[in-house]
């Protein structure tokens, strides 16, 4: 391996985040788009490049996930576009700009940055942690104060409950979701995740998973996510770019269209046998169309001896599927946000709305 130096890849606190205007956290930053035009890494000494001609537009306010397997070029090109490592090709525009016309400090506090080993300072309250870019920016007391207040109860742990806590007072999860807060401590219109979640248990991992996309659709910034993990890409990532060996784009779609319409080989074996499966976790209860309430319920159970089983109108027509496999029926009830029946679905309209 070639010993170019790329800088640590230290979280978006000890570079600083961006630049809210004089209002601050009151007039949120505009999502802002991100292309790729042409890029090209070639690490000194390697043999072939870590990312070759990598060109793709992520629209403002969308998460695209980088997904691809160990090798891939993922890391590399997320860090290129805060410029912890320098393109050997091509050009990144942010929001039109070209990365190469921006400051590197200036470019860093315009994007939020978050990484699997959250890297907070442990001798640093959780409410210091997250006041690092408002000091770097030197922010005023009383602004910083309120920042760090609006951003914990943002993700979660209320200021006057952990605000004073040391990182390793608390769990693994609320721990990220500190970095995420640090990370949009001033408001950055671009966030980049580099396996955020991936030191997470399966259970916290998809609870914090949960929370960003809650968030996410509150604060709409424009998200760059590293996975290896297609459930992942296919649960965060309004688009999803796979990458394969040597940094070629094998695919770049919408998670429906990839599981649809794996464009080779390769993506169709990284996206997995049960790729229907996974395209089933994508679509809800409620958006099928559903037969009224008993009509279908008569046809599926013959003997009409039992009540069938019922799941809320948001669950997935996977987690439907899973239930009907389980109870060994052939439809089941979908109830609305008052528990109210609202209709029926059978396995047959499972089965043609996942073959659509
Ligand atoms: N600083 C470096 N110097 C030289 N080569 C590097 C450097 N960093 C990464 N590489 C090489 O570039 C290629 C892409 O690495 P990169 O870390 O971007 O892949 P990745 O898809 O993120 O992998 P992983 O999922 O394992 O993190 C690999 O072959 C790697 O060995």
């Amino acid at each position: 391996m070639s010993q170019e130096t790329t800088e640590p890849r230290s979280p978006a606190g000890a570079h600083g985040s961006p630049a809210a205007g004089p209002a601050g956290a009151r007039e949120p930053a505009e999502a802002q788009e991100i292309v790729f035009d042409r890029v090209v890494k070639n690490y000194p000494g390697a043999g072939a490049p870590a990312v070759d001609e990598l060109s793709l537009t992520v629209p403002a306010g969308e998460i695209c996930v980088l997904l691809g397997p160990s090798g891939s070029g993922k890391t590399t090109a997320l860090m290129m576009v805060n410029r912890l490592t320098e393109p050997t090709g091509g050009d990144i525009r942010i929001g039109g700009r070209s990365i190469r016309d921006m400051d590197r400090i200036e470019l860093r506090r315009s994007i939020g940055y978050v990484i699997q080993q959250v890297g907070l300072f442990p001798h640093l309250s959780i409410a210091d942690n997250v006041a690092t870019v408002p000091k770097v920016l030197g922010w005023d007391r009383g602004r910083t104060k309120q920042r760090v207040a609006e951003l914990l109860d943002l993700v979660g742990l209320p200021v006057a409950e952990y605000g004073r806590r040391y990182p390793a007072q608390l769990s693994g999860g609320q721990q990220q979701r500190v970095g995420i807060a640090r990370a949009l401590a001033a408001d950055p219109p671009v966030m980049l995740m580099d396996e955020p979640f991936g030191a997470l248990d399966p259970i916290t991992r998809e609870r914090v998973q949960d929370e960003f996309l809650a968030l996410h659709e509150r604060i709409r910034k424009t998200v760059i996510f590293v996975s290896h993990d297609i459930d992942e890409a296919v649960k965060m990532g309004t688009r999803i770019a796979v990458l394969r060996e040597g940094g070629h784009l094998a695919q770049y779609d919408t998670p429906q269209a990839l599981l649809k319409e794996p464009a080779d080989e390769f993506v169709a074996r990284f996206v997995g046998a049960d790729r229907g499966l996974k395209r089933l976790t994508l679509i809800r209860l409620a958006d099928l169309e559903l037969s009224a309430p008993g009509a279908e319920a008569q046809e599926a159970e013959p003997h009409g001896a039992r009540t069938l089983p019922s799941l809320p109108g948001d669950a997935s027509l996977r987690s439907a599927l899973s239930l009907m496999i389980a109870d060994g029926t052939g439809a089941l009830r979908v109830t609305g946000p008052d528990g109210r029946v609202l209709g029926t679905v059978t396995l047959d309209a499972v089965r043609k709305a996942g073959a659509a």
